[in-house]
């Protein structure tokens, strides 16, 4: 973990109970959580949400992004439009760990209406507990973000 422990949170409307837990459990670990809602459950438009988290990371005002929307899948391809943003869905903890050690993932995505609230803890840790392993890995990396595209 880097020393910026500042995490942003948003999601759309499907997912505000699931951002709460979250909120909840990674300032009980520590972190200094910036939660950008939204707060009610009125439809709103994943799109936003997720750019305005990446917005952050991008900055580096943040060190980590979690993102929730019904699938993740949504707000995940949002956010990935910003560049600087790696950003994975995960509805297990095996790949949530991975996206960090391999990919260097600055956020999470997950899904609301795929996952159970437990489990999406367990990934928040796992996504969060791991260090990126950097060699052969920090090659294909670079190579994500040399390319314009
Ligand atoms: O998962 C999502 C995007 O990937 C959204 O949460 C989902 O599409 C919202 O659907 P609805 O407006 O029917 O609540």
């Amino acid at each position: 973990m880097s020393a910026n422990k500042r995490i942003v949170l948003s999601s759309d409307h499907s997912a505000i109970d699931l951002r709460q837990a979250v909120a909840k459990h990674i300032a009980a670990k520590g972190y200094d959580v910036e939660d950008i809602g939204p707060v009610t459950t009125e439809s709103t438009h994943y799109p936003l949400h997720g750019r305005a988290a990446a917005e952050r990371v991008a900055s580096g005002d943040c060190a980590f992004g979690i993102i929730i929307c019904g699938t993740g899948q949504g707000i995940m391809m949002a956010a990935n439009k910003v560049p600087g943003i790696r950003c994975g869905v995960c509805s297990d903890t095996f790949s949530a760990r991975m996206i960090r050690q391999h990919n260097n993932a600055n956020m999470l995505s997950m899904g609301a209406r795929v996952i159970a609230e437990g489990l999406a803890l367990d990934i928040v840790d796992a996504f969060l507990d791991a260090p990126f392993d950097g060699g052969r890995h920090a090659i294909r990396v670079d190579m994500i973000e040399a390319d314009p595209a």
